[in-house]
């Protein structure tokens, strides 16, 4: 498995713990950024996470920062991506069962870093259930 990974700096601590977790699974990452703390803007490393999805060069996309909302929203522009915002590990669950997303967005400053990394796992483990869900995917690109 690859996952590509991207933060802004309100996500730069929980981003290194996520990635000792994922090479401890044996996953490859492709990391990003930001690596530093200072102020950046979070579209820059988005963008390469979703092109990543799109491009179907990884398996899932993993974006964290201060609410977890700018991500998903810049993310959200990719025609097959599909960014879901987490804060449980029961919303992490349902947005894999039901929304198949291929992006988890992590909102660091809401999050703990124990519960963020227990979204990573559940993220990853969980199935798309397809059925009545795929049905309502399909609905969602404006244009098809
Ligand atoms: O929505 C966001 C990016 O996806 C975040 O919450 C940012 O991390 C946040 O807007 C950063 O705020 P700051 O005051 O510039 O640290």
């Amino acid at each position: 498995m690859r996952i590509a990974v991207g933060n802004d700096h309100a996500g730069t601590n929980y981003k290194f713990e996520i990635i000792e977790y994922l090479k401890s699974e044996g996953i490859a990452v492709n990391n990003y950024g930001t690596n530093e703390e200072n102020s950046v803007d979070y579209p820059d490393f988005v963008h390469p996470v979703a092109q990543d999805v799109e491009a179907e060069n990884v398996d899932f996309g993993i974006l964290i920062c201060g609410s977890g909302n700018g991500v998903a929203m810049t993310a959200n522009k990719y025609k097959t991506v599909r960014a879901g915002l987490c804060w449980t590990k029961e919303i992490t669950e349902l947005t894999r069962q039901h929304n198949d997303a291929n992006i988890i967005c992590i909102p660091a400053r809401f999050t703990s870093l124990p519960q963020a990394i227990e979204m990573v796992k559940t993220f990853l483990n969980t199935e798309f259930e397809g059925g009545r869900h795929q049905n309502r995917i399909n609905k969602i690109p404006m244009c098809v």
